[in-house]
């Protein structure tokens, strides 16, 4: 049997773009697919967070290849730029306590709604570009949490990936373009690779191998999982991408999101706030929760977690971000 999903309309809200994919997995909730065949990993991935079967859809990629972009000319040069950064939602592996590095798991119900509140926090604070990595739990994320923001551009996932995917992807419209936030997708952001882990409970692995043994895969700085990669090894790559693509775009004047995940953040983490190896054990970062930098005078300051969007103390970290704030309102009436 083939059962076939159409796409929604692409300017339908949020929340109706949601229902109908809900009505639709309903539909199908008992067809159990051996495979799911997509051009749009996203709808597939709402697919699978709505329904109870036990077959997860994984991407299946035949393009592994790495992007590296060049950074985009700055289009302004405050003294004064945004960085926010996202763990993903909960996925459904997370819900599940398995490890799961760089294996391509969505968003479970929890994670879906967990990235739309972290999109409400941020939805005042000015982004020019998003980065996320090559993993549907973190682009999912990144874009749910787009949907709330009140300026209202369109996130678009810029492919590089070869001439064709570059040419056929092109916008004719200035006027359009202005309304785009770019989307990067880079796989130096993706999980720490988690070796002969990846797909094991993590208490049952913590049984066999015991506790400790299980936090310093987990959490040291230098130990790597069996046939893994340690944090040093994923800062290796995260750490080096966020120097060499992102900070010279924060540095010039772009407001910059980034979803990423749980161990990619706590290395550029560890490299922004100069954490110590031995602190950097103690680094726990929840799913969906935003986490606000501000750059400024070539450095960059942690300025805590927007926890909900009225929330004065937020907005009035800085006069910019205030200012920005103030716009909305005004465009508001
Ligand atoms: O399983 C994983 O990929 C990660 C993140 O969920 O787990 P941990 O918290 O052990 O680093």
């Amino acid at each position: 049997m083939i059962a076939v999903i159409a796409p929604t309309v692409p300017n339908m809200s949020f929340s109706s773009h949601y229902s109908t994919i809900e009505v639709q997995c309903k539909l199908f909730s008992e067809i159990n697919p051996h495979r799911l065949y997509t051009s749009s990993p996203f709808v597939s991935s709402i697919f699978s967070s709505s329904s109870k079967r036990k077959v997860l859809p994984r991407i299946a990629s035949s393009s592994a290849s790495p992007i590296l972009d060049e950074p985009t000319k700055p289009v302004k040069s405050t003294s004064e730029t945004a960085l926010i950064l996202i763990r993903h939602g909960e996925s459904l592996w997370n819900q599940k306590n398995l490890f799961t590095g760089c294996v391509d798991v969505p968003l479970s119900h929890t994670g879906v709604e967990e990235a739309i509140e972290a999109g409400r926090r941020i939805s005042n604070i000015p982004i020019d570009l998003i980065y996320t990595s090559s993993l549907i739990r973190a682009q999912m994320t990144a874009m749910l949490a787009m949907t709330q923001h009140r300026k209202k551009k369109v996130p678009v996932v810029v492919h590089k990936e070869n001439d064709r995917a570059i040419a056929w992807s092109r916008i004719f419209s200035k006027n359009t373009t202005e309304e785009v936030i770019p989307v990067m997708t880079a796989w130096q952001l993706n999980e720490r690779m988690y070796g002969e882990l990846q797909g094991l409970n993590k208490k049952e692995t913590a049984d066999k191998y015991s506790k400790q043994k299980v936090h310093e895969w987990r959490r040291s700085y230098d130990i790597p999982p069996p046939n893994g990669e340690s944090l040093a090894m994923c800062a290796e790559r995260a750490v080096a991408y966020f120097k060499e693509q992102i900070e010279p775009q924060l540095v010039a004047g772009k407001n910059i999101l980034i979803a990423a995940h749980g161990n990619s953040l706590r290395s550029i983490i560890m490299h922004l706030d100069k954490l110590t190896s031995q602190e950097v054990i103690d680094l726990e970062l929840s799913t969906g929760i935003p986490m606000l930098y501000i750059a400024k005078g070539g450095k960059i300051f942690r300025r805590g977690s927007p926890t909900c969007p009225r929330t004065v103390g937020v907005y009035a970290f800085t006069s910019s971000l205030a200012r920005y704030r103030q716009q909305l309102d005004n465009m508001d009436g």
